[in-house]
Parts: structure tokens; sequence; C-alpha cells
């Protein structure tokens, strides 16, 4: 399996944690782009109501094009779950985050989130 296949799966599957009324932070990055596919899909398909946080103009826009309502993260009083890509993890869970470029708004939306969901593949995991 490539590790573009992967990304597609890992996508996929976080967009499972997504219940319909939820306000939800949308992170950046190649792996996200693929679960804000997803998460469109549910919306076209399902009709579920989500109200998605970007982190990015580029996931916004995205979103937006597929139908997710997006609003500012001021415009909100909570965020329900931020999911967002990450770029190494060790065993402890702490991550690094930030190859993309949309750091400081990936860490404004985190922090208004009351649960977080980091999106990585084994791959990017640190064993020491
Ligand atoms: O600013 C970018 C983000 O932190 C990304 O979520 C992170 O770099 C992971 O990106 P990707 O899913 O493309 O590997």
């Amino acid at each position: 399996m490539t590790q573009d296949e992967l990304k597609q799966l890992v996508g996929k599957a976080a967009v499972d944690f997504i219940e319909d009324g939820m306000i939800v932070g949308l992170g950046t990055g190649s792996t996200v782009k693929y679960m804000v596919d997803y998460l469109g899909e549910r919306v076209q398909k399902e009709g579920i109501n989500i109200v998605g946080v970007s982190t990015s103009k580029r996931t916004a826009e995205q979103a937006t094009n597929l139908g997710i309502t997006i609003k500012d993260v001021d415009e909100v009083d909570h965020i329900d779950l931020t999911i967002d890509g990450a770029d190494q993890i060790d065993k402890n869970f702490q991550g690094i985050k930030g190859g993309g470029a949309a750091h400081l708004w990936e860490k404004i939306v985190a922090i208004n989130s009351r649960k977080t969901c980091g999106l990585l593949m084994k791959v990017k995991w640190l064993m020491n």
C-alpha cells in the first residue's frame, strides 16, 4: 500500500468520529484533504449538519466547495472535535506539527477544541 493510500484510509476512518450537529476543527495537509473529501461526501449523502472551523484558507476553500459550512473561530462558542494531520509522534504521543505552514492557526483551533484527533501513519512514528 502506498503512502497516499494509507493517508486516504486514515482520513476516511477519522470521519467516523464526526457526528451530526458537531462543530469540527478542520486541519491542514494532505491527510486532512482526504478527511475533508469524505466529510463532504457524508454531508452530501447523509445530510448531516456540520460546521467546520478551518485552520487554513486551503482547507476552508475545499470544505466550502463540498458543501460544508465554514465559520471563523470567533463565530463559534466551542469546537467539539478537531481533526488534523501530524508530522511525527513518539511513543509518549508527543507530536510535531507544522510541516504545511499552518501551525499558528492549527494551534488556535486546537486549544479551542474539546477533543483533538491527530492523523498519522505508522511510518511517521519515532520509535526511540
Ligand atoms: O501545517 C501543516 C500541518 O501541521 C500538517 O497537518 C502536517 O504537516 C501533516 O501534513 P500531511 O498530512 O500532509 O503529512
